[in-house]
């Protein structure tokens, strides 16, 4: 079950790893807050590159020795160092330096769940956690290996002795000047061995276990929004949603030093979470850091940066306040839209009115436009102007002949529906209807056919509309007949109105 770590001995030995951590603890002693993470899957060997065995030493003991190497280098400054050890499990921080740290209920353990505070000037402290002062490198390791008994282990499938906590190491360093007035500079160097990221499938963790992985993946998933804010370089960076990053707020920004130190494995089962833990990192790496630029150039930089978020912000509320603009103008459109089809509706109604009660002054003016069209036909016929190729063959001849024809048919049925319109027209004023909706039907149904006969093309509709009107007509002047025989609609609504309009008519007579 266990992942070989033969090509781990022999490539990359923790002595070499310590190689690449090196450059950065001169970081540290030079004044700035630095932080070394071991990232990786559950079981990768991120405890044993961190704490290492008593024959092969991890990083942690390596690089507090090399913090003391170098300071008895130094011979200009008085470098001094304090020591202290912390647990963050399921959330809470366990003080690992504690006297009664022994203890392994977090609920009777005094101190735990330590508070986490923030001085004036950004400055991270866990109030009330145990500090020790390390005089040497044999006192440090001492305390060292008692921190790391008080961790938190478990039985997993993929790891006998898997943290279930983050283990974060802190080395205080103080350096004073050895001039007269010279200030001391304070600056911490992190050393945290980051609980395994796990499925909690594979690791087949359950009850507490399974909480413990749950509580890990969050806060490391936490640990990837602060990265992803610090890489966009966005204003708020959410510190705050866990007890790691809020620890780590003064040392994971820009004015600190990261390493972080990934851990795979080497199995193909474990391809999916490689990679993971690959792009995790590749997007730590690609935060961008002020190496390199000068105190003068980094304040305009940061300058630039509130301008910048100043103006965006601007832009997000203009943004909105155009959008609600939008909105209220989209309504008053709708509402205009709604009025103008309800007048234009009005409007066609009375139109058809008007159309329906004089057909016959319409029905002259057709005429009189076909007898002009014709005479200018037979004008510009006599004229004798026509030039050679647009004069007539016999079979466009023929052809005009036989329009000329279905035109005279056209409007033969036209007049003959408009006159049974007028017949109906004086006898439905006569019949004084009271329902207008009603008379609008009325119309509709009659201006139908003479719209249709105007409309087609074809010889046959006219000719039915012609039948149709002709019964009307018969139906309008046989007086002996009774009034119900004179109007047919299909319309259902029409009617029953007409025979609502017939009965009082009969009434009447
Ligand atoms: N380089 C190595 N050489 C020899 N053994 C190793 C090496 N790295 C890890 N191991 C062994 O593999 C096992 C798992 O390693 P370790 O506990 O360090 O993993 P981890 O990543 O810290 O796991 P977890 O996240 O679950 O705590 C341990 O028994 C450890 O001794």
């Amino acid at each position: 079950m266990r992942p070989s770590f033969s090509w781990l001995k022999k490539k990359n030995s923790v002595e070499d790893v310590f190689g690449e951590v090196k450059p950065i603890l001169r970081s540290a002693l030079d004044g700035h807050n630095v932080c070394v993470l071991a990232y990786g899957q559950t079981g990768t060997g991120k405890t044993f590159t961190m704490d290492g065995t008593n024959e092969q030493p991890g990083l942690a003991p390596r690089a507090i020795k090399e913090l003391f190497n170098e300071a008895s280098t130094d011979h200009t400054h008085s470098v001094t160092f304090t020591m202290s050890m912390l647990e963050i499990y399921m959330g809470n921080l366990k003080d690992l330096l504690s006297a009664r740290q022994s203890l392994k209920s977090y609920e009777t353990s005094a101190k735990c769940n330590l508070n986490i505070q923030v001085d004036s000037k950004g400055s991270v402290e866990i109030e009330g956690l145990t500090e020790v002062e390390v005089p040497d490198f044999t006192k440090a390791r001492w305390w060292y290996n008692k921190g790391r008994r008080g961790r938190s282990t478990s039985w997993t499938n993929v790891n006998e002795t898997s943290s279930r906590s983050h283990c974060l190491t802190r080395i205080t360093i103080f350096r004073r000047g050895d001039a007269v007035g010279s200030k001391t500079e304070v600056s911490k160097l992190w050393m945290i061995d980051l609980g395994g990221s796990e499925r909690l499938l594979k690791t087949g963790a359950i009850g507490q276990t399974m909480d413990e992985g749950r509580a890990i993946n969050l806060s490391l998933s936490a640990l990837g929004d602060v990265i992803a804010a610090l890489r966009r370089k966005k204003g708020h960076v959410p510190y705050r949603n866990s007890k790691l990053t809020q620890i780590l707020k003064d040392s994971l920004g820009t004015k600190s030093k990261v390493l972080m130190l990934v851990h795979i494995s080497p199995r193909d089962v474990d391809v999916g979470e490689t990679i993971c833990s690959l792009s995790f990192t590749k997007r730590a790496r690609s935060i961008e850091s002020n190496r390199g630029l000068t105190a003068e150039l980094q304040k305009l930089r940061e300058k630039k940066i509130s301008e910048l978020e100043e103006e965006m912000q601007e832009t997000q509320e203009n943004c909105k306040k155009i959008t609600a603009r939008l909105q209220e103008v989209e309504c008053q459109l709708n509402e205009n839209k709604k009025l103008f089809w309800i007048t234009n509706e009005n409007k066609h109604l009375e139109d058809i009115e008007k159309k329906a009660i004089l057909p016959l002054d319409n029905l002259k003016e057709t005429d009189a436009t076909l007898k002009s069209s014709d005479k200018h036909v037979k004008v510009s016929k006599s004229s004798g102007f026509v030039p050679r190729f647009m004069t007539s063959t016999v079979a466009s001849r023929q052809r005009q002949t036989m329009s000329e024809k279905e035109l005279s048919a056209k409007t033969q049925s036209i007049r003959s529906v408009a006159k049974n319109l007028t017949h109906f027209s004086t006898s439905q004023q006569s019949l004084s209807l009271s329902d207008t909706r009603s008379r609008v039907l009325l119309r509709k149904s009659y201006t139908k056919p003479l719209r249709a006969a105007a409309n087609c093309g074809t010889p046959e509709t006219p000719k039915r509309d012609i039948k149709d009107n002709s019964l009307q007509k018969k139906n309008v002047n046989d007086t002996s007949s009774p009034r119900k025989k004179m109007v047919t609609s299909s319309d259902p609504n029409a009617r029953a109105k007409l025979c609502h309009h017939r009965r009082r008519m009969s009434s009447l007579t």
